[in-house]
Order: structure tokens, then sequence, then C-alpha cells
């Protein structure tokens, strides 16, 4: 059966009064984004508080529904076939023939539900949906009407022509891209990072990112590495501009001067301090992080605190409380595993100390760091006049 159309749902109880058109809005734009990706003339509608996606003619309908489930605040995609308004006696055919495509020999529990958006309709919706129930009850002897429970709703929308739908697909929840400002994620070329990000986008939030590498010590294939995650990314939240930050002389500078137990907390204050000035410069709002409490000697509880000392944006970390296995199983689904676990090296596992501190003091850290004092800053300077911005889609 030809599927002509999609209605999108939404979360609406979140966004009552006048929020509700900003969030249509944005949805409606990101679908758009979404659609202009694959082939065919898709044409998105917001009406009479509904958003529709009206098919070309031809299309594929798998490809329609992957592309849907990229876009955050979509709910539920529900493939609609549309008929002719040939009156009632037409309708009650129409949707018994649509019963015969998208469920042959239904034999379970259902129920007709009507909403009317054509209010002058002659017909009221109890009605409609009584007549019809009884036309599907004709055609389907083993089905039953069970209008508390059903098994299957087939929904009814009468508006210019007859709207009719029964399934529900599940798409990704969350808000639109967009109605939540834009935050910075540190994006390394790991497994949690890219799942942060993708988490914060879902909650509406726009995302830069920022990748610092040591070339020649990281290579041009953990650089790309990096970008194909950003590009995976960027599938869900929109395009992303990547900010490639050279972070060789800074950490070579850091490896000479100050203890090595101290380097990767040292190394990160740093990167907090880089990708923070971008951030401001972009008016983000926020940091974003991949660490998890305890994951690594950087991510004790008093690590943590040592690398936001230096930040005066928020700094989201958003799967703080998961476990290893919980975001990997994350990066599963949204697709960037694969990419993450390619053996690239990364900048901070090649200057990471054997023992390095868990319980960083945070007065003996910033004391080491006095000893970069003058030079470190011609360096900081240095990396963000030379920062590489890509803009990924
Ligand atoms: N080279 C880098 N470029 C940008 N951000 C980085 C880089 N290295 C680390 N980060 C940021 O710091 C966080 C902690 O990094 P760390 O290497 O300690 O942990 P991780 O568990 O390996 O994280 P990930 O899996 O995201 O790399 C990362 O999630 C990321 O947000």
């Amino acid at each position: 059966m030809i599927f002509h159309a999609f209605l999108i749902k939404y979360a609406e109880i979140a966004i009552k009064g006048k929020n509700r058109y900003l969030f249509e809005d944005a949805l409606v734009k990101q679908m758009n984004i979404a659609l202009s990706k694959i082939e065919g003339d898709y044409r998105v509608v917001k009406e009479q508080g509904r958003v529709y996606v009206f098919c070309p003619e031809e299309y594929d309908f798998d490809e329609a529904v992957a592309a849907l489930k990229t876009v955050f605040g979509i709910v539920y995609i529900c493939p609609v076939v549309i008929y002719e308004d040939q009156g009632l006696d037409k309708m009650r055919e129409d949707v018994v023939e649509y019963m015969k495509n998208v469920h042959p020999d239904y034999s379970g529990t259902f129920k007709v539900y009507t909403r009317r958006a054509k209010k002058s309709y002659p017909v009221n919706s109890m009605e409609v949906s009584a007549k019809i129930g009884e036309s599907i009850l004709n055609a389907f002897p083993e089905a039953k009407v069970d209008v508390h429970d059903p098994e299957l709703t087939v929904s009814v929308e009468i508006r210019e022509k007859i709207y009719v739908y029964s399934k529900s697909i599940k798409g990704p929840g969350g808000m639109p891209v967009g109605t939540n400002g834009k935050a910075m994620l540190l994006l390394s070329g790991g497994i949690d990072s890219p799942v942060a990000g993708y988490m914060i986008a879902k909650r509406g939030v726009k995302i830069e990112a920022v990748y610092f590498h040591a070339p020649p010590y990281t290579s041009e294939r953990a650089k790309q590495k990096v970008v194909d995650l950003a590009k995976l990314v960027a599938k869900y939240s929109g395009p992303i501009k990547l900010h490639v930050v050279n972070f060789t002389d800074i950490q070579l500078y850091i490896y000479d001067q100050c203890p090595h137990d101290e380097l990767t907390i040292i190394m990160r204050r740093y990167m907090m301090r880089i990708a923070e000035h971008f951030a401001k410069q972009d008016n983000c709002l926020g940091l974003i992080t991949g660490e998890s409490i305890g994951q690594v000697a950087s991510q004790t509880l008093q690590s943590l605190a040592a690398t936001n000392e230096v930040c005066t944006l928020p700094v989201y970390r958003p799967v703080i409380g998961f476990d290893k296995q919980e975001i990997v199983e994350r990066s599963w689904e949204i697709g960037t595993y694969d990419t993450s676990v390619l053996p690239y090296e990364d900048c901070c596992t090649i200057f990471v100390a054997k023992h390095p501190v868990t319980k960083p003091n945070l007065k003996v850290i910033q004391k080491s760091e006095e000893k970069l004092a003058g030079k470190i800053d011609e360096l900081m300077e240095e990396a963000l006049r030379t920062t590489e911005v890509l803009e990924i889609q």
C-alpha cells in the first residue's frame, strides 16, 4: 500500500502556550533539513495543530522513515493513507480497503477514532466511528471492538480529504534542535563524547564542537575519525561547526614543565580554557563533555572539580552517572560505536603519565601551572590563531 503522508506526533504537554509555535517551527525546520538529504520532493506542512509530511508520488518509504527518525522532537511517525471525501458510505469502503491492505486478516480487538478537523462535516465523530466500525466487523468477522483497551486504533481524520492511519513508528523524542540555545562539545575520538553531544542535542540544544589534536603525535586518520564522528552526530543535531585545535606545543610545554602525574589534569584544564574561548566567541551557553564519575583518573570528583575550576560557563556532563556499558549501548543505538572504536591515538593517551593523580589538590595544580606563566599565554594565542574551522554537515 502506498502511504501518501506521515502524521508527526510530538510531546505537546511540554509546550503549551506561546512556546508551541516556536517548537513547531523548529520541528518543521529540522524535518526539512533531514528530508532534504534524501531523494524526492517532500512537503512539510503545519496545520491546525498537526505537522504532516506529504510524500512525492514515488518515494522510498524506509528511507523517509529513517530520515524522520533523526529529528529530535518527533515522538511518533504515523504513515497515512489519504482518500477523497466522497461521503460516509465511500469512507466506510475506503477504511475497509485500508484495513485489508495494512492489516490483512485482522482478528484482534480494535476501535475506530474519528477526529473532525473540518467542523462543518455533517455527521458527528461518534457516529462516523460507529459506522466505520460496523463495516470493519463485517469485513473481518474475527475482529472485535474494544473501545477501552484495543490492540489496534484506526484513526480517521476528516479534513478536506480523509486521512486514515493506524501505525505508529517510534521517533527519537526530545526537543527540536534550536529551541534551547547552543553549547560547545569537547569531542574526542572516544565512545563517550559523541553520546554526550547526542544527548544534549536531543534536549533541543544546537551544538558546536572542539577537537584537540597533537600532530605529528596524532595522525591525520585520528582527525578524520573525529570528523566522521561529528558527521554521525550531525545527522541528528544538524550541521556542526568543528574547531580543530593544534594542541601539540601546549602539551609539550606542560610535559616539560609540570610533574608528570599531573599532566592529564593540567592538559584537561587547558582544553577547557580553549573550549570556553570558542564557546564564548560563538555565543554558546555551556560546555559539554563525555565524562562519567570514576571512569578514569581524570574523572574522579576531585579531578572534575579541578577541571571545572577554570570554567566560567556551566559544564554539562550528560553521561556522568552512566556505566561504560550503558554509554556503549547508547553509542550502538545512535550509530557512533563502530567509528569510536577504530584504533587511532588520542592526544591525551600519548602524553599520559603511568600513575596519574586521582585526587588532585587544586592548590598543588595551580602551583604547577604557575611555572607555565608567560610562555603558555603565547602558546594559547598561537593555538587559537591556528585553529582550523570545519563545517560538518
Ligand atoms: N582530544 C580531545 N579533544 C576534545 N575533547 C576531548 C579530547 N580528549 C578528551 N576530551 C574531552 O574530555 C572528556 C574526557 O576524556 P577522557 O579521555 O578522560 O575520557 P574518555 O572516557 O576516553 O572519553 P571519550 O570516550 O569521550 O574520549 C571526553 O569525553 C571529551 O569530552
